[in-house]
């Protein structure tokens, strides 16, 4: 062992702790991970300090050939990944391989169960990157000195990844970073340089440098007819192809090497549901390969982390998470862009306001949608996966791109009356085919809950005359809906809404009785206005309830009951909203009521039927103690 200096322990953050326990139990069937982590590290070192180079080309200390090297030793029970990176100062040591510095992570530790197989499974949607290295090592060493310090500056790192870790400032000649692991005991068969070889191969063949393994040399051989073979000399010797998958032309790239790629730039265990990569010559030129995840990752909601893709230039990588390339409803798409047409030392504020960036990002957004197309149509069964993790993120696309608005709705998924079941897989499309002769609009309900929508009152005329309505419960969908007013020329239509009419789907004999029973109930309309007061916004007479006495609608242009929700759980000033309320004049209940000369208690009564219909339609009341005792009287009384 080298000098060291400096020598100090830390612990590790909890969250890093957690992680540690979480990864040793979830990935210990999937162990060979770890090389693909290291190895992407290593070449995002690289990345790094190219980019920084195009500034300050001192940082390759004369020295620009960037390689990952990896070399066991069986003697000392170690496999070593070395890079001539950026590597890291002694304070990125300590921020990076101590703490976890995604935000959000502290939530996600806090959902864990406990139970290992529920938690295994969560895994996946953290990217482990570095401390995968305790999947398989039983101590950890890490020499690494950041490019352009001088040779004192070398920094070393070492844990037995159980709660703490020491650093020390060292002695480094190279600039870099060298992850040496100490095998576990059942961990050898990495100290096997096939096995290695092999497994590098696979995970590493897209990798933009060289990654080398050191080949040892061959004395010379006698052969019979005295053409003896020469001696070979030993030396590092590049495993992988070493050019950068996307460079390549898409007829001579494996799927296999595309789902590899994938795993590597989205640091995920999962293969990909579906990738597009194009390569686009004209105006703007560019390369995209862009990718639609199996699974979503911990973070997707959360407003504090930039979602984007890897941005490019001239094939050097210049920034991770680059947003401007994507809209936010499709931030759940992984990959990178490689740009001919920006410059080097581009930044995100002039990604802003730049013709180029536009153009690709146009481009991305019509090749993601018309892979969701595609995979919707052909592939069923993966676009119902694609649904279940992204749907809702995809519903914020009316909102941000009007333009593609349209496009966006052919993609969504909803649950229907049709099946009546709470899987989402009714398509706009599929709605439009089945609506019945004279049907003009697209009938929807939100409510809080599945059941809510299903079971809702306003839906007792629909399905009586057997009209489909699409039964949304997500938080986003009213917010969507407010968005989407029509689809394929037709209009959205909540069934909340007191203009809500089938009317003219009934025959000429229906009608009259409705009007018939209008005329007789006009009386009862009056009297229960005077007693409701400004507590209802009117009263009406309605022919949509089967088996419900009363219903409260909103008027076309006020906000409905989803929304004032969202608003209220915002904490939003809410604007005076009053229900209209609207008596089924067949019910049972309500021909009793009418018949009730008493004005007292005809009050009483309607009272009643108010807040029912406000609790079927809300939920809540906001005086509920009042409706028991009133209705307790009630009962009383009839008993
Ligand atoms: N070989 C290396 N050279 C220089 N810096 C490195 C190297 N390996 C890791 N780092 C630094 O440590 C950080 C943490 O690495 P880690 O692998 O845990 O996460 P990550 O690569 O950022 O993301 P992910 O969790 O998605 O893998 C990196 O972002 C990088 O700054």
């Amino acid at each position: 062992m080298s000098e060291v200096a400096h020598k100090e322990t830390h612990g590790f953050q909890t969250e890093v702790k957690q992680l540690l326990q979480l990864m040793i139990h979830s990935l210990y069937s999937n162990k060979e991970i770890f090389l693909r982590e290291l190895i992407s590290n290593a070449s995002d070192a690289a990345d790094k300090l190219r980019f920084k180079a195009l500034e300050n080309s001192a940082l390759f200390e004369n020295d620009g050939e960037v390689r990952v090297r990896v070399s066991v030793d069986k003697e000392a029970n170690t496999i070593t990944i070395s890079d001539n990176g950026i590597g890291m100062t002694r304070d990125d040591v300590i921020e990076h391989l101590g703490t976890i510095a995604k935000s959000g992570t502290k939530e996600f530790f806090g959902n864990l169960t406990g139970d290992q197989a529920k938690d295994s499974q969560l895994i996946g949607q953290f990217g482990v990157g570095f401390y995968s290295s305790f999947i398989v090592a039983d101590n950890v060493t890490v020499r690494t000195r950041a490019a352009g310090l001088s040779t004192d500056r070398g920094v070393q790192w070492q844990s037995a990844g159980e709660g703490e870790f020491s650093i020390a400032d060292i002695e480094k000649a190279e600039r870099g970073t060298d992850v040496i692991l100490h095998l576990k005991e059942e961990e050898k068969e990495f100290l096997d340089e096939w096995k290695v070889r092999s497994i590098i191969t696979r995970y590493s063949d897209h990798i933009g440098i060289p990654v080398e393994m050191y080949k040892e040399g061959t004395p010379e051989q006698e052969v019979e007819d005295g053409d003896n073979i020469p001696a070979t000399e030993g030396g590092w010797e590049a495993i992988n192809k070493g050019t950068a998958l996307w460079t390549r032309d898409k007829s001579d790239i494996s799927d296999e090497e595309y789902k590899e790629f994938y795993k590597s730039v989205a640091h995920d265990f999962d293969e990909p549901l579906k990738w597009v990569h194009n390569k686009v010559e004209g105006k703007t030129e560019y390369t995209s390969l862009l990718y639609i995840p199996k699974r979503a990752p911990f973070d997707l909601w959360n407003r504090d982390v930039k979602h984007g893709i890897k941005l490019y230039v001239q094939r050097v990588f210049i920034m991770d998470e680059a947003e401007k390339f994507l809209p936010s409803y499709l931030r759940f798409v992984k990959g990178l862009v490689d740009s001919n047409d920006l410059p080097l030392n581009v930044s995100r504020e002039i990604l802003q306001d730049n013709k180029a960036t536009q153009a690709i990002r146009n481009g991305n957004v019509k090749r993601v949608l018309q892979t969701l197309t595609r995979m919707a149509d052909n592939s069923p069964e993966d676009y119902a996966i694609f649904w279940k993790e992204f749907g809702n993120v995809l519903k914020e696309g009316p909102a941000e791109d009007f333009s593609n608005k349209e496009k966006i709705a052919k993609l969504y998924r909803f649950a229907s009356t049709h099946a009546d079941t709470a899987e989402q897989n009714v398509s706009l499309d599929d709605y439009i085919g089945r609506m019945k002769e004279g049907q003009e609009k697209i009938y929807y309900i939100t409510a809080d809950t599945f059941s809510a929508a299903k079971n809702s009152p306003h839906l007792e005329v629909f399905r009586k005359k057997g009209i489909e309505v699409l039964l949304m419960s997500e938080r986003v969908d009213e917010w969507m809906m407010s968005h989407l007013t029509e689809y394929s020329e037709k209009q959205f239509q909540h069934v909340a809404k007191a203009n809500t009419d089938l009317s003219e789907m009934d025959d000429e004999e229906t009608k009259k009785a409705h009007e018939e029973a209008e005329k007789e109930f006009q009386s009862f309309v009056e009297r229960a206005k005077a007693a409701l007061g400004d507590k209802v916004k009117e009263v009406k007479v309605t022919h949509k309830l089967t088996d419900s006495p009363a219903v409260i609608t909103t008027d076309e242009h006020d906000m409905n009951t989803q929304m004032l929700k969202l608003l209220e759980a915002a904490g939003q000033p809410l604007p005076e909203t009053k229900y209209i309320f609207e008596v089924n004049p067949e019910h049972a209940l309500v021909k009793r009521v009418a018949d009730e000369s008493d004005e007292a208690a005809f009050k009483e009564w309607v009272e009643v039927l108010l807040d029912q219909a406000t609790l079927a339609e809300r939920g809540s009341l906001d005086n509920p103690a009042d409706f028991v005792t009133r209705l307790n009287k009630l009962l009383v009384k009839v008993s």
